[in-house]
């Protein structure tokens, strides 16, 4: 291949990556290979430099702008750092910026690199005015909606509300603040444990999910993910500090939320102190991390040091590759979801990993067992990144020997011996995912069931967790969630059994990932403590609301939040059973995926008769109706959104109002959308949109016309 060929490809498959990593939040390769191979595009650039293309990834900040979005032209460039992945290029860049400050004294400070989505939020007069990505460095994308629901960044600060003597610093009338969004490693498992439960595709790590939540339209969505955001820069016209270490404490003192882990570093050597400390002490932050930001700590200083086109001279990136290791891969199990997702484990000769023992890793479907090209008794490496996870990256071919076998992937379900199916995926092509189609009768999809109603977003009998579910099944004392309801004392009273130690709970097919956790003999005994408790809450459950009732059914798709709003259409578990499809797809925020899948479930027979044992049992079956009568079809087959205040209705009226005629109210400006309802105060990014794609704009009395 010519230079001018692999400038030409690098360029191509960089900037590809880039739009994929930025714009859809997907990584389609490593963090470390993209950077290698960028860095491979620059060393090629410079030696010829006269096949260097204008789109090059090399001068240009990686993101860029959606069209979801107004644009933003930011006051300061955001810029990228400078990374490496070597302590001795950190020792050249200490060289750089000592020749650059002429021998002048100058000293560090030393950030964890949180590993999310950068931020940049504007205060005028200390109130929030603005919140944007970073997009191009140039331009970003407005989403001042979403980050305001960030709970610990201040919509308002003051000079007086800081706590700390430090925040005696005036707040300027006018400065911009920069950070890292991000989504805490706990809420990151906690919303993947909620996908998993009612059916949706998991999120791929962290970062991606952060950055994807970002960028929905419906800020509501938006606040149900607890994003964060670290403060780590400051921004403003005038001179407010000398240092960024005196921003740093001010920030912290005017309320911001600063990460405790910086440090003030005399030299590179204390700096390579400080990444050596955190080297594995990160894995126990509550964020995923990627490496340590080293920056000059003097502003004067920083000035003049400069910037070259993609980012500040004073500062670099100190990269810590993923923490790998290497071992013998020694067969594969396949674990069976709660939806019926088969998902490949790899079991490993033990190493150890980031300071604990691997036996396991995932590999999570079959598509990435081919990608790997990884077969039986490979050497293979296992990586813990920013997940907790950890999984196979790749095969060691330089160690493989005759004697690897390849893996056949199982054509039937592991648990009942179904043929397994691939499903469709939203846009039309085929799932990463086997799925195991025996929903009711695959023993592991059926224990998922049970897990499903008890939880206490559902039924609340979450005595009957801990290995007492699976037991009552083995007994044959419960076969649907309806015959807890017939439990009696009598039936569980003395019940008992010792789940030996090694796998057998991990295993049970549960679909959660393996975890590292020894398995110890665990005994699950019904004492008459136990046995009063659980017939308790089960009783107790009969109060439920009609929303957890809809919940635990474990219909595809429905979730706490979409149940919520079913109850809020119907009312009545009989109204939403008598809802043709094209009613079910009007109630606001469910789509054509949910509503068939609601429609789906209620047409089987099995689950008809399973509701009706649930109604004898007494659950609650009516819920409070928040949407008036369907009462015209006049805005059937339209879509609505409105924006500003409106004299004759509240939001809430207005909404019902939309949804009494047959309309439907969408949650952001697109091309689909078909009338804008623009009251008083309307927010200018929604009406500069829809202008600039011609979408009509109405008035309150020209929508009330439109119901008469
Ligand atoms: N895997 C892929 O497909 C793919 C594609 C594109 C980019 N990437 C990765 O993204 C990197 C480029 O992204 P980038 O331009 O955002 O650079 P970067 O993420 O390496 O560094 C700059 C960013 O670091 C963040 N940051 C975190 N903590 C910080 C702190 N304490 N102080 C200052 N900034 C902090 C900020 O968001 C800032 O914008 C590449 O090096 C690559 O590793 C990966
Ligand atoms: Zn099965």
């Amino acid at each position: 291949m010519s230079p001018q060929e692999q400038i030409n490809g690098l360029t191509d498959q960089l900037n590809y990556y880039n739009h994929q990593y930025y714009q859809n939040s997907v990584s389609e390769v490593d963090d470390f290979t993209f950077d290698r191979m960028l860095e491979q595009l620059t060393a090629l650039e410079a030696q010829y430099p006269e096949f260097k293309r204008p789109d090059s990834p090399t001068n240009r900040v990686g993101g860029g702008i959606s069209k979801e979005f107004a644009t933003v032209y930011h006051r300061f460039p955001m810029l990228s750092l400078g990374n490496t992945y070597s302590e001795a290029e950190l020792v050249e860049f200490d060289n750089r910026v000592r020749r650059g400050l002429d021998g002048q004294t100058f000293e560090y400070v030393c950030e964890l690199k949180f590993d999310g989505v950068a931020l940049s939020m504007t205060y005028e007069n200390g109130v929030l005015v603005q919140g944007a990505t970073r997009g191009d460095g140039v331009r970003g994308d407005d989403i001042t909606a979403n980050i305001r629901t960030i709970r610990t960044l201040p919509l308002r600060v003051s000079d007086r509300m800081g706590q700390s003597p430090e925040a005696s610093t005036p707040v300027p009338a006018l400065f911009e603040v920069r950070g890292e969004g991000f989504l805490p490693i706990a809420e990151f498992e906690r919303i993947n444990k909620e996908r998993e439960d009612i059916g949706e595709p998991l999120l791929a790590n962290p970062r991606n999910a952060a950055s994807g939540t970002f960028k929905q339209q419906d800020s509501r969505i938006v606040a149900q993910r607890r994003l964060d955001c670290y403060l780590y820069s400051f921004l403003a016209d005038e001179e407010v500090f000398k240092t960024h270490e005196e921003s740093l404490i001010a920030l912290k003192g005017w309320g911001f939320n600063v990460s405790p882990t910086w440090r003030k570093c005399a030299d590179i050597r204390e700096v390579m102190q400080f990444i050596n400390d955190w080297d594995t002490k990160r894995f126990e932050l509550p964020l995923a991390t990627d490496g340590i930001v080293i920056k000059v700590n003097s502003y004067a200083q920083q000035r003049e040091l400069g910037y070259t086109a993609k980012s500040p001279r004073w500062a670099i990136a100190f990269k810590y590759k993923a923490m790998a290791a290497s071992t013998t891969l020694n067969h594969v199990t396949y674990q069976v979801g709660r939806t019926g997702a088969v998902t490949p484990v790899a079991n490993l000769t033990p190493v150890l990993l980031a300071g604990t023992v691997v036996k396991r890793a995932s590999l999570h479907n079959a598509n990435e067992i081919e990608r790997l090209g990884v077969q039986l008794g490979d050497t293979v490496f296992v990586e813990k990144g920013g997940e907790i996870i950890p999984k196979v990256t790749g095969v060691d071919l330089t160690k493989r020997t005759d004697a690897v076998r390849p893996i056949i992937y199982p054509t039937n379900c592991p648990a009942c011996q179904t043929p397994l199916v691939r499903m469709e995926d939203e846009r039309g092509g085929v799932q990463a995912h086997f799925y195991c189609p025996n929903e009711k009768g695959c023993p592991p999809q059926r224990q998922a069931r049970f897990e499903h109603f008890i939880q206490r977003r559902a039924m609340n009998i979450e005595s009957l967790g801990e290995g007492k579910i699976e037991l009552l099944i083995e007994r044959g004392l419960v076969q649907s969630p309806a015959d807890l309801y017939e439990l009696t004392t009598e039936k569980l009273l003395g019940l008992e059994k010792t789940y030996p130690a090694t796998s057998s709970l991990p295993d049970d097919g549960s679909g959660r990932s393996p975890a590292e956790e020894p398995g110890k003999a665990r005994t699950v005994k019904f004492g008459q403590k136990t046995v009063d408790n659980i017939l308790k809450a089960v009783e107790r459950s009969r109060e439920q609301p009609f929303t957890n009732v809809l919940f635990a059914l474990g219909i595809r798709y429905v979730g706490a939040t979409t149940a919520e709003k079913l109850v809020d259409y119907f009312g009545t578990m009989d109204a939403l059973m008598a809802a043709p499809l094209e009613v079910l797809i009007t109630v606001p925020e469910v789509g054509p995926r949910i509503a068939q899948s609601v429609a789906k479930w209620f047409a089987d027979p099995d689950n008809r008769d399973y509701v009706e044992r649930l109604r004898a049992a007494g659950l609650q079956f009516v819920g409070e109706r928040k949407v008036v009568e369907v009462r015209s079809d006049r805005l059937t087959g339209k879509t609505f959104l409105y924006t500003g205040t409106f004299a004759n209705f509240s939001r809430e009226q207005l909404e019902a109002e939309i949804a009494a005629h047959g309309g439907k109210l969408v949650s952001g400006v697109s091309k689909k959308l078909n009338f804008l309802i623009v009251g008083e105060n309307a927010g200018p990014s929604k009406v500069s949109k829809a202008e600039s794609l011609n979408v009509p704009m109405i008035s309150e009395d020209e929508f009330m016309a439109m119901l008469t």
